[in-house]
């Protein structure tokens, strides 16, 4: 199995993304990942785009051992020298020369003809050599430049000097098959193509760009070049992730391997995404947050009674935490049981039965159900079975108006049968319901987070309100539901209160974080 080079130019193009600025510091931080990622080589910056862009290459090539360091130049001596003072210190010095070959970047961008293009392509390559071991020239908007020109200039620059060629698809046109036939056709035409590296660098505008990079090791790139997340001008370069992982996934198509650390993926995803402040799509292959989520019941029971149904990369090989059942209004019976044996709820058929109707009422209502829904639900279950006595409230009345300080009264009965009447004020109805609740409860209580939420449309909406508090000590949620939200959350506050009693009582172990 032969070696692919990866090259990672998240802090070059990846930078080019609408929106994304990294300071030197950010940058370094980046490199550092990229180094224990496994990157080849790391493209740094564009020395001569600004002076803070030259001093992040100039001290990332000081820092970083274990990767070549490059930057980006035009064909143009100032940009190469300025590449070189930023470079020079680096353990294997290298530069990246590009030059457009296109008909259209030639005659209406660069304005020169097709040979004053090979000419200028040569002498900055001659140039560079003087300085830099290492010469990687791209042929800017390659996929759409004319194959026997190309073929030419590749012939000229590696005569010059160049150590490698890029074959660009620099706006993303290229389909996978013109793209591997392009890579054939160079490898087929150019003398001495075999003393150099050939690397591809794809775009993503057409979606196609791990598409496209794939076919180009297929048919000869030795390198290939991508960001981490995809970023990267317009719609992005293709993401190192999904290459890395596709090779691995599927090394008897490629037959290649990389020096990529896979178990550095998700940190290295999560830094660049914190880093650019760029968020990752929740689809987005091997690094999204739904990449292993899977919500339906027959997926669901298909992964329970072994992974390989439906899971073709374990989280676990990227460095990422686990596997997620995430319970919606799709899952079945199995993942719902499965998910309440690990909260610690034991239960009976039948009453799995029942609960799982409930859950599945819930469900209809809310977009994803976490581990505090699947306790208040499980705990209600648990109430049919055993009787523990609880509060109930039996009235509640809000005084407010814009001159009056806002009064509540209740009625209670407690745990031991006994009605309690109380009455406080408050900043509002809801502190005021708070304040006299409290005076009825026993045991400490102190709200941190209350939430109402109308169910249903239009003037009858019903109220709900869920109510998250800390019950002596324990962290607990209640919910209820009334055509007024006040009624709904004076029910709430004491929901909350009841199923701490009966936790307690039950002894019902504390529900676990969502995974
Ligand atoms: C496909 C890619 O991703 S290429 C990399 C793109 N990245 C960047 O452009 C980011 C950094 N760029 C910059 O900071 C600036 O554009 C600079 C400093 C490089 C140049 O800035 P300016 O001198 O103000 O020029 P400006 O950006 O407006 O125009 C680009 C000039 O470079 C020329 N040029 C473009 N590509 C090349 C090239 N490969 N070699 C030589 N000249 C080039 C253009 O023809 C134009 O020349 P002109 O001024 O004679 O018309
Ligand atoms: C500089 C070159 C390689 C580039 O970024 C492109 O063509 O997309």
């Amino acid at each position: 199995m032969h070696k692919i080079d990866i090259f990672d130019t998240t802090l070059r193009d990846g930078e080019q993304s609408a929106g994304i600025n990294l300071n030197t510091a950010e940058k370094i931080e980046i490199a550092r990942q990229l180094e224990r990622f496994g990157a080849t080589i790391i493209e740094s910056g564009f020395p001569a785009a600004s002076p803070g862009d030259f001093d992040a290459v100039q001290r990332i090539a000081g820092m970083v051992k274990n990767s070549i360091v490059t930057g980006l130049a035009r064909s143009v001596k100032g940009d190469i020298d300025r590449a070189w003072e930023a470079l020079k210190g680096a353990e294997q010095p290298h530069v990246h020369i590009f030059l457009a070959t296109s008909p259209i970047h030639m005659e209406h961008k660069l304005m020169q003809t097709p040979d004053q293009v090979v000419e200028n392509a040569i002498e900055s390559v001659k140039y560079a050599r003087k300085f830099f071991p290492l010469v990687q020239w791209s042929a800017e908007d390659a996929s759409r430049s004319e194959p026997e020109f190309l073929v030419h200039i590749i012939q000229k620059v590696i005569e010059a000097g160049a150590t490698t060629i890029n074959i660009p698809d620099t706006v993303g046109y290229a389909t996978p098959h013109e793209y591997g036939a392009l890579f054939k056709y160079i490898k087929e035409n150019v003398r001495g193509i075999e003393k150099v590296k050939l690397s591809a660098h794809c775009h993503n505008d057409l979606g196609m760009a791990t598409a496209n990079t794939l076919a180009a090791i297929e048919n000869g790139a030795t390198q290939i070049e991508g960001t981490i997340n995809g970023i990267g001008e317009r719609a992005g370069n293709v993401a190192l992730e999904e290459i890395a992982v596709a090779l691995h996934i599927r090394k008897q198509v490629y037959g290649v391997e990389t020096d990529i650390n896979l178990g550095e993926i998700k940190r290295t995803s999560q830094l660049v995404s914190q880093l650019t402040g760029s968020l990752i799509q929740p689809n987005k292959a091997v690094v999204g947050k739904n990449a292993f989520a899977h919500e339906s019941g027959i997926h669901q029971d298909g992964m329970l009674k072994n992974p390989l149904t439906y899971e073709i990369i374990t989280p676990e090989l990227i460095g990422d935490a686990s596997t997620e059942l995430v319970l919606g209004k799709h899952s079945g019976k199995h993942a719902f049981k499965d998910r309440a044996i690990k909260m610690g709820f034991d239960l009976s058929d039948e009453k799995l039965k029942k609960a799982f109707v409930e859950f599945k009422k819930l469900a209809d209502r809310k977009k994803q159900i976490v581990e505090d829904d699947l306790f208040v639900l499980l705990t209600d279950q648990q109430i049919q079975d055993k009787d523990t006595p609880v509060y109930e409230l039996e009235s509640v009345q809000v005084q407010y108006g814009t001159a009056n300080i806002p009064t509540a009264t209740a009625s209670a009965k407690d745990p031991k049968g006994e009605i309690i009447h109380e009455a406080a004020t408050g900043a509002g109805s809801v502190e005021a319901i708070f304040n006299t609740l409290e005076r009825i409860v026993e045991g400490k209580v102190h709200i941190l987070d209350y939430r109402v939420t109308s169910i249903g449309k239009g003037r009858d909406a019903l109220g709900e309100a869920v109510i998250n508090m800390s019950y002596n000590g324990e962290t607990v949620t209640g919910r209820d539901v009334a055509q007024d939200v006040l009624e709904a959350t004076a029910k709430a506050y004491l929901n909350a209160v009841n199923r701490q009693i009966i936790k307690e009582d039950q002894k019902i172990p504390s529900p676990v974080a969502a995974g």
